[in-house]
C-alpha cells in the first residue's frame, strides 16, 4: 500500500514494550479492534516474543518488529534471511551502509518491508558529538536517509522533526516511522525529539510509533482512539 493510502487508524504503531508474552497478550486483547498495527521490540523479543510475530500476523494483525539489527553484512543478511519467514510487516536495521545492503540482500522478493533506523530519537546533537559523531542530527539523518534510499530500503525511522526534510530527499513512496510521538503533556521520558500526534503528521510521518503513554496508560484503549482521532483531524 502506497503511504497516502493509509487509513488514519492503522497509522498508529502501538509499541508492546511489555515484560512478558501473557502481558502483551492481554495489552492486544485490551486494544481490541482498535489497534491494527503492533510493534514487538527488545523487551518483549527476548522475553520470548518472537512467536508472537506470526501469532499477530495470523490474527490479521500487522507488526514492526523493531530488532535495530547491525553486525557485519553477511550475518545480518542471514539473520534477516530467517526473519522473512516470520510474517513481520516491517524490521528495522541500523543505518549504516554494510548494514543496509546485508539486510537488502537478506530480504531478497519477501514481502518484509526493511526500514532504517537513521538517528535514535533519545539523541540529540550533544548526544550524537560524544558517541563521536563529526554531524549533528539533522544532517546525519539526511545523509543515512540519502545512502537508505540508494541502497533499496523501504523506509526510515526518524523523529518526526526530521519527516519534512525527510519526504523532499526521498519523495512519497518511502514509509517515514516516528517515535518519539508524545499526545500534549505527555511525559517525554527519556526521548529528546518529540512531537504531538497532529503535528506529526502534519509534519509528513506516515506512522506514529508509540509505547509508553499507549501500554502504561490507565485506560489504553482510549489513549490509543484519541491518538486514532488526532491523526485522522490532522490528515483533514
Ligand atoms: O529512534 C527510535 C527508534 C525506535 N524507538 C522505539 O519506539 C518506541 C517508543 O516508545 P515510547 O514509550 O513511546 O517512548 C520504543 O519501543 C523504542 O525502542 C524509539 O523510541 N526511537
Amino acid at each position: 500500500m502506497r503511504p497516502a493510502e493509509i487509513a488514519p487508524k492503522d497509522r498508529l504503531i502501538v509499541a508492546l514494550d511489555l515484560p512478558s508474552v501473557d502481558a502483551a497478550e492481554a495489552m492486544v486483547t485490551r486494544l481490541g479492534n482498535s489497534v491494527t498495527f503492533y510493534k514487538i521490540g527488545y523487551r518483549l523479543a527476548y522475553a520470548g516474543g518472537l512467536p508472537l510475530v506470526t501469532k499477530l500476523a495470523d490474527s490479521g494483525k500487522k507488526v514492526f518488529l523493531d530488532l535495530k539489527l547491525h553486525d557485519i553484512g553477511n550475518t545480518v543478511s542471514q539473520g534477516v534471511e530467517s526473519i522473512t519467514r516470520l510474517g513481520a510487516t516491517f524490521l528495522t536495521v541500523h543505518a549504516y551502509p554494510q548494514t543496509m545492503k546485508g539486510a537488502v540482500e537478506g530480504r531478497g522478493s519477501s514481502k518484509l518491508k526493511l526500514l532504517a533506523v537513521t538517528v535514535l530519537t533519545s539523541y540529540n546533537d550533544d548526544d550524537l558529538h560524544a558517541a563521536g559523531f563529526r554531524l549533528g542530527v539533522s544532517e546525519l539523518v539526511e545523509a543515512r536517509a540519502r545512502q537508505a534510499q540508494a541502497l533499496g530500503i523501504d523506509g526510515l525511522v526518524s523523529s518526526p522533526e526530521e519527516a519534512g526534510a525527510l519526504r523532499k530527499i526521498v519523495g512519497q513512496q518511502t514509509n517515514l516511522v516516528t517515535p518519539g510521538i508524545r499526545p500534549a503533556g505527555a511525559a517525554s521520558g527519556d526521548q529528546k525529539r518529540i512531537m504531538t500526534p497532529g503535528r506529526a503528521i502534519a509534519a509528513g510521518a506516515d506512522y506514529l510509533v508509540v509505547g509508553r503513554p499507549v501500554v502504561e496508560a490507565s485506560d489504553p484503549k482510549a489513549i490509543a482512539e484519541a491518538i486514532q482521532a488526532e491523526i485522522a483531524q490532522a490528515l483533514g
